[in-house]
């Protein structure tokens, strides 16, 4: 089936996952808040967590594609190797003794084994020196604490470093430093897998800062993208010129978002749970404004507003209203909602969701709208900030418009 979606809602048909492995296994308390989670996940219970979650979207009938399997069978590919393995070495931490010890060390792993250690790194102790294999000044001096190759934490977090707009994959351009890697990975899967020979790419790494969890697909031809501490308006306004150029949409809605780490994404505060329908936080629904973007008959953006977000929304998708599902009866419980991810389901078809089962107002809201919740466990999951939304890419879901010709 061809890789194709225009939306946040029409039946899911495939998803892109990661299974969290080893690479949660590095998290300590010394280094948890530089490589973004709020806590030391239990890695043998997310790892349970997340097979639940595999497996409720399997019995839903949708297929599900691990990274972690794409990338082994990408690295069978000589220049999808050399590209990943050259990338991981130009690193200027390393120093040319270390640089080639670590090139060394990795041109004996079978394509399994090099995909474990691009996503998990490579540990002080992982790496063996001896006198005809020095590590050099730079291994000596490195404190046995260091990663020689950092690990991807942060990796199950699928949408966000990539994203699909019609039959196009965006590979995204991440803000911070702990995920900057991950892009190379699905860069590399798209670019090398013969799965996705021939997909076009609306976006690149290279490009102003945009991550996933930014980007909503509202309607065919509409789409959201929240900039704030993740995505820069440079961004936005870069991934509207593209879309345009391929046309691929013919409004663009900003939305400012608070550069805060609770709302680092425009999917922590609004989820689409039907066609017509967004689940948002309560305490930034009435306040949340849009600036409309369209091109202009010159190519360039044209900009318009701002005004309220649900009001730009529902003109952009030709709706006389958006139906807002908010998440809370109270502030204080929306807040500890919003903060354990009750906002970000990910719809598996129009009006049926996942979410996590600990936000229990949340889940009631939804029930109570006509909105039936598949609710999965994420106390371990959740403690990297994400949820069913985040940890997910659709890649294939049924058109809510015909698709264009020439993507059967
Ligand atoms: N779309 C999302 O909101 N993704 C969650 C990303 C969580 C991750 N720990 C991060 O800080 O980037």
């Amino acid at each position: 089936m061809a890789h194709y979606v225009d939306s946040e809602v029409g039946r899911l048909g495939t998803v892109l996952l990661h299974r969290p492995g080893p690479e949660l296994a590095r998290l300590t308390p010394r280094n948890n808040d530089s490589l973004l989670f709020d806590a030391i996940p239990w890695v043998g219970r997310a790892q349970e967590e997340h097979d639940a979650f595999a497996r409720a979207l399997r019995e839903h009938g949708v297929e599900v594609l691990y990274l972690g399997t794409l990338l082994a069978e990408t690295l069978a590919v000589a220049d999808a190797r050399a590209e990943l393995t050259e990338h991981v070495l130009d690193d200027p931490r390393l120093g040319d003794t270390l640089r080639r010890r670590v090139a060394d060390h990795l041109t004996y792993l079978d394509p399994g084994a090099l995909a474990d250690v691009l996503i998990a790194g490579l540990a002080h102790e992982e790496l063996h020196t001896s006198w005809d294999r020095p590590g050099g000044l730079v291994y000596t001096l490195m404190d046995r604490h260091d990663f020689v190759i950092d690990p991807l934490p942060n990796l199950l977090f699928t949408r966000d470093s990539s994203f699909w707009v019609g039959d196009r994959a965006g590979v995204t351009s991440l803000a911070m430093p702990a995920r900057r890697r991950e892009t190379t990975l699905t860069g590399a899967i798209y670019r090398h897998h013969p799965r996705f020979s021939g997909t076009e790419l609306v976006y690149r790494p290279e490009l102003e800062h945009l991550e996933g969890g930014d980007v909503l697909l509202l309607a065919p031809g509409v789409v959201a993208v929240g900039v704030g501490e993740r995505t820069t308006p440079a961004g936005a306004e870069r991934l509207a010129r593209r879309v345009f150029a391929a046309g691929l949409a013919h409004t663009i809605l900003v939305v400012p978002i608070a550069q805060e780490r609770a709302t680092m994404h425009l999917d922590t505060v609004c989820t689409m749970v039907d066609v017509d329908a967004v689940l948002m936080y309560p305490n930034v629904a009435g306040s949340l404004s849009a600036y409309t973007v369209i091109a202009g008959s010159d190519g360039e953006p044209q900009v318009d507003g701002p005004a309220p977000f649900l009001r730009a929304a529902a003109d952009a998708m030709d709706l006389d209203v958006l139906r807002v599902i908010d998440t809370g009866l109270d502030p204080v419980t929306a807040e500890r909602e919003q903060w354990d991810d009750g906002n970000n389901t990910l719809a598996i078809a129009p009006r049926l969701c996942v979410g996590y089962e600990r936000n229990v107002e949340t889940n009631a809201q939804l029930a109570r709208a006509g909105i039936e919740v598949i609710e999965i466990a994420g106390s371990e999951l959740g403690s990297g900030r994400g949820g069913p939304r985040c940890m997910s890419c659709p890649l294939v879901r049924e058109p809510l418009r015909p698709a264009p010709v020439g993507t059967d």
